[in-house]
């Protein structure tokens, strides 16, 4: 096999690229009515496949899992999910040849061998679906000419899939189907109902492609959503440490920090998040944010072209083929960090205090989601596509980092994303030796300008407040937040 991305002219790979149509809601009318009735088996009962499974049983849809023997024979935690779900399980040889949709929701370094394994179990003119593109793109699978190839692909992890569902809403979406492999033109009707099932219309679906999705997803992951909130967190609390702030009170504002600040950004893009500063502590973080774009700038670049080329995924297939050495070795690291060892003190801290003492953090997430938005729209992706992949799923991700830190975000994301992680971050921390040099508890710990006057220049504070209206992600989230009329703050 090989990179399927790779192989297209130029021509095609900007098609596939810039493929990316809003979806309005009334195009979703017909709700779950076509996959209504019809068998949906979903291999695999991880973060994605219990919660995407749950949400479509209570869209009224006929969900069961099918589960490797091993995990049915030791009962494993996936067997538990299912069950303890009550939830119909099975073996692939049980449940395979009736399903009219098979959803593979295994880690994407099994998918070529558990397509190989159920491919030939599916019956004549059924459907496969992925939610990430990678083994179609990045592995260039092949599928059986008969069978039609979806994706519905959540931006969001597993867990608030299906909490933003519970409060009534629903997760941004990619839906596509694989022009290779749609031969009774089934494809697209069966991947809306399928969305709608997750409740990801109630957010946004985009009508997409595997390569747009694939691409975007490899780079929001790795940078912004994943990668720079792991260096933030660490490098923040390290300082805080390092400048005599009590470990606890600095556990406690970084690992619920990130949560309360881009709740703000959710809601209302980074203006909002930035005006709930004051005029001084607005000013420094837009300063500070300045200089970490300029800084990561290159980096964030060369991750997207790395991903672009297939050289990422190359890399990490390696690592597949030696059994997730790096993977495990750089996660055992990131759990003997002093930010993931220091529980949170039981400091009771105010919904402003973590804008007022995190005005360094402010500035992580408004230099990452920009720089992770500007480098994926040079590169050919849309506009909705990358706000999906930067500024919606950022708030999405910190909800992880609440619960159990660094260790949850890491469990709940991807084995892909995971790994991408870990090698942004390891290239990010020495980029930001200097810039931490320059850093004090002003902006990390302690309330920015406290006691002092919020009189600031004029010229400076229009300018900086025209910035932020301006930014491209800015237009673009205003607009597709105003379709998210169920959005529920948390
Ligand atoms: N995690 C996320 O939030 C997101 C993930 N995705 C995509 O969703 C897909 C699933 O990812 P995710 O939910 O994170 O995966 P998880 O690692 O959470 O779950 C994987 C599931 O697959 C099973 N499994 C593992 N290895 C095999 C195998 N060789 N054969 C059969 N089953 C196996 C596991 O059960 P057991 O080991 O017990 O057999 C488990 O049930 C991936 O393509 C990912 O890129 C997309 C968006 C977000
Ligand atoms: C951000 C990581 C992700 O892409 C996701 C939750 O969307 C993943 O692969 O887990
Ligand atoms: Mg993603
Ligand atoms: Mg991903």
């Amino acid at each position: 096999m090989t990179n399927y991305f790779n192989t297209l002219s130029l021509r095609d790979k900007l098609t596939q690229l810039g493929k990316c149509r809003f979806m309005e809601n009334g195009e979703f009318a017909d709700g779950v009515s076509v996959l209504k009735g019809k068998k949906i088996v979903i291999v695999g009962c991880g973060a994605q496949g219990l919660n995407q499974g749950l949400n479509m049983r209570d869209s009224g849809l006929d969900i069961s899992y099918a589960l490797r023997d091993a995990a049915i024979k030791e009962k494993r935690q996936s067997y538990k999910n299912a069950k303890e779900n009550n939830f119909t399980v099975g073996t692939y040889e049980e449940l395979i040849p009736s399903a009219d949709l098979v959803i593979n929701l295994t880690p994407d370094k099994q998918h070529t061998s558990v397509v190989s394994t159920v491919m030939p179990l599916m019956k004549k003119g059924a459907t496969l679906s992925y939610s990430h593109g990678f083994n179609i793109v990045e592995e260039g699978m092949q599928i059986r000419e008969d069978l039609t190839v979806i994706m519905v692909a959540p931006k969001s992890p597993g867990s608030e899939v299906r909490e933003e569902y519970k409060r009534g809403f629903g997760v941004p979406t990619l839906i596509a189907v694989h022009p290779e492999n749609d031969p009774q033109g089934k494809g697209l009707a069966q991947a809306k109902a399928y969305a709608a099932g997750t409740g990801g219309h109630k957010a946004g679906v985009l009508e997409s492609s595997f390569v747009a999705e694939v691409k975007s997803d490899l780079m929001g992951e790795q940078t912004i959503l994943c990668g720079l909130l792991q260096t933030g967190s660490i490098l923040s609390f390290n300082k805080m440490l390092e400048k005599g702030i009590d470990a606890g009170y600095a556990s406690r504002l970084v690992q619920y920090g990130w949560e309360t600040i881009t709740e703000g950004l959710k809601l209302g893009g980074i203006t909002n998040m930035m005006d709930r500063l004051s005029n001084p502590a607005k000013i420094r973080a837009f300063d500070l944010a300045e200089e970490l774009k300029e800084i990561m700038r290159p980096l964030f670049q060369k991750h997207m072209d790395d991903i672009m080329s297939g050289h990422f995924s190359k890399t990490m297939m390696e690592d597949w083929a030696n059994d997730d050495k790096n993977l495990l070795k750089w996660r055992a690291e990131t759990g003997e960090t002093a930010f993931e060892k220091t529980p949170a003190g039981d400091d009771t801290i105010s919904e402003q205090e973590y804008y007022n003492n995190g005005v360094l953090m402010v500035a992580f997430v408004k230099s990452g989601v920009e720089l992770a938005f500007e480098t994926m729209t040079e590169s050919g992706i849309i506009d909705e596509s990358a706000y999906y992949e930067s500024l919606h799923e950022t708030p999405l991700i910190a909800n992880t980092i609440a619960r159990k830190k660094l260790f949850e975000m890491n469990r709940v994301i991807s084995d892909t994303a995971e790994y991408g992680c870990y090698l942004f971050d390891h290239a990010c921390k020495p980029l930001l030796d200097n810039f931490m040099k320059n850093i004090d508890t002003d902006v990390i710990g302690k309330h920015y300008g406290e006691g002092e006057d919020n009189g600031v220049d004029n010229g400076k504070l229009i300018a900086v407040n025209k910035a932020l209206r301006g930014h491209p992600v800015e237009i673009v989230g205003t607009r597709l937040r105003e379709s998210m009329t169920a959005m529920k703050p948390i």
